[in-house]
């Protein structure tokens, strides 16, 4: 087995595409031979199958992978209502351990060769009273991916969080371009702002694909490094 690399996947906000570029990225990877997981330490939404809540990022990155590690190590943490995770946290009286998020990505770590683990929401997103999804990509040390939802406004949340990913220190291995706006005016000119902004590799140009199917955008994808 290679030597184990990861990432975490930073977005400009929710409902950007960090799922839909993180199994595109996924399957990029497979397709170069790599043993690739994805991994959503926290969810927010989820629907009760059986006894087992499933959440549909957390479904969508276990199906994407080369196997199945189980959706305990995948997402330790799933919160029925589709919320901001620290409130729906509260709410079920349940307390988001890092420590509990690190030892499932170092489990994980040790069975694949790619793991790209997704964040939640946007960059700066509460898990607890004094701790956020910035502390846990910190905390894990991972490069970071960032996932930029093509619509406007997106070239100054993309910049600030940026700001925010440098600002703890950790590296921008790259960023992903994701039409998530048909209808977006200028975007090759929103694109062209970025790359001139950015200093890391744009990653991916993923198209708007009707149906959300990742995997045929895959040979788009360029992995880091
Ligand atoms: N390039 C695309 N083409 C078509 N549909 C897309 C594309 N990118 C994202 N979508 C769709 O937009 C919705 C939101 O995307 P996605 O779930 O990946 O966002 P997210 O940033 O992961 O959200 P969250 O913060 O909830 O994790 C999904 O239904 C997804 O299938
Ligand atoms: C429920 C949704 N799909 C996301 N998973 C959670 C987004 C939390 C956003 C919190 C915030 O920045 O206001
Ligand atoms: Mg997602």
């Amino acid at each position: 087995m290679n030597e184990s690399r990861a990432w975490f996947v930073a977005g400009t906000d929710t409902g950007i595409g960090k799922t839909f570029a993180t199994a595109a990225l996924i399957h990029a990877a497979r397709k170069q031979g790599h043993r690739t997981l994805g991994m959503k330490p926290i969810a927010a939404g989820a629907e009760l199958v059986g006894s087992e809540r499933i959440n549909e990022d957390a479904a969508l990155l276990r199906a994407a992978g080369s196997f199945d590690p189980g959706l305990g190590l995948i997402n330790p943490y799933c919160l029925m209502a589709p919320i901001a995770p620290h409130i729906a946290a509260a709410e079920e009286g349940v307390s988001i351990e890092p420590g509990r998020v690190i030892d499932c990505f170092n489990t994980l770590s040790a069975a694949a060769d790619r793991i790209f683990v997704e964040g939640v929401g946007g960059f700066r997103v509460p898990l607890g009273p004094a701790y956020d999804t910035a502390d846990l990509a910190s905390d894990l040390g991972l490069p970071v991916i960032l996932v930029v939802g093509l619509r406007l406004g997106c070239i100054s949340h993309s910049l600030l969080t940026i700001d925010a990913i440098l600002g703890r220190g950790l590296s921008l291995a790259g960023w992903v371009a994701n039409c998530i706006d048909p209808t977006m005016l200028r975007r090759e000119g929103n694109i062209d702002s970025l790359r001139t902004r950015i200093d890391a590799p744009l990653l991916a140009r993923l198209p708007f694909v009707e149906g959300g199917d990742a995997s045929s955008v895959s040979h788009l994808c360029t992995l880091p490094g």
